[in-house]
């Protein structure tokens, strides 16, 4: 992995595939694809998940990079709706063809049209939100747990528990298994715990939306466990003969994403920095 703080310069990525990644967004951008993750990449963490906002440098960024670029796509966990609310997204010039990819590529919102298009919800997450209440009481008094309503998934944060990562550990097994009974899987994240259908992740969106767009190169920047699957695509697409470059929003909570990248930055704000350098190389 390459590291890089330097907000004003282009990251020198670690490995070769990273560089031919970066070689070829800056020799043809009018075919590369910018996909980033939202929480942890775009927004800094937060303890509160509803006070999530993008950083202030980020929006600004994407603007600057977008219309010099082929596409830019936003990949996250959120309902699409709640990252474009929060990312603040809607109506920013620059930003007029944006694409928010929601619920891991389930939902999508295109600036263009403003709208959201979703398949039907999974029955499996009422029938699970509803047996959800008890299984957390079953597990202990773990003060601080709070549920996220996700409309199409439910989520359980432990990051304002009293001993967070205790929590996420002691609800592992019981989410386990009250998803299996309902069909869904959980999805592990940064003090969280999903309980979401299956059949999508980042990975799956990410691919097919490279595909859609006729990508010549494609760059991913993400922080969490969740962009695993859409680490592993830009890995595929680079098999195929489509250069990538891999960037983590680096934290001590997800190192294992560190491990996988061509640069590693410390959080959005660098990110930031990075996605404007990319602009004013362009
Ligand atoms: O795919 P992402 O855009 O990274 O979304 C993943 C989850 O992010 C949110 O939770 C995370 O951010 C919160 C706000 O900073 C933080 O409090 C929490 O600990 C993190 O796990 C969001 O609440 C989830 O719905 C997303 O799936």
């Amino acid at each position: 992995m390459g590291s890089h703080t330097d907000s004003t310069a282009l990251p020198e990525p670690a490995t070769p595939a990273g560089r031919a990644g970066l070689d070829a967004i800056l020799a043809d951008p009018g075919r590369a694809v910018i996909a980033l993750d939202f929480d942890g990449t775009l927004a800094p963490i937060v303890p509160d998940p509803e006070q999530a906002r993008a950083h202030p440098d980020a929006v600004p960024a994407l603007a600057a990079l977008a219309p010099k670029v082929a596409s830019v796509v936003v990949v996250t966990g959120r309902p699409a709706g709640v990252a474009v609310r929060y990312g603040g997204f809607a109506g920013v010039p620059g930003l007029d063809h944006l694409v928010v990819l929601g619920h891991y590529g389930a939902e999508r919102w295109d600036a263009v049209t403003g709208t959201v298009t979703a398949p039907a919800p999974d029955p499996g997450v009422a029938a699970a939100r509803a047996e959800l209440p008890g299984v957390l009481d079953g597990v202990g008094a773990w003060q601080g747990t709070w549920i996220e309503e996700k409309g199409r998934a439910v989520a359980v944060h432990t990051r304002r528990a009293a001993d967070p990562q205790a929590a996420f550990e002691a609800l592992r097994k019981p989410l386990d298994d009250l998803a299996a009974r309902h069909g869904l899987i959980v999805e592990p994240g940064r003090m969280v715990l999903e309980l979401r259908p299956p059949g999508m992740d980042k990975g799956v969106a990410l691919l097919d939306y490279a595909r859609e767009a006729d990508a010549g190169s494609i760059l991913y920047a993400g922080d969490d466990l969740g962009d695993l699957p859409a680490y592993a695509a830009v890995e595929q697409l680079r098999s195929e003969g489509t250069p990538g470059l891999l960037i983590c929003s680096g934290s001590e909570e997800v190192p294992d994403l560190a491990k996988k990248a061509d640069v590693v930055v410390p959080g959005p704000e660098a990110v930031a920095g990075l996605l404007r350098a990319l602009a004013e190389a362009l």
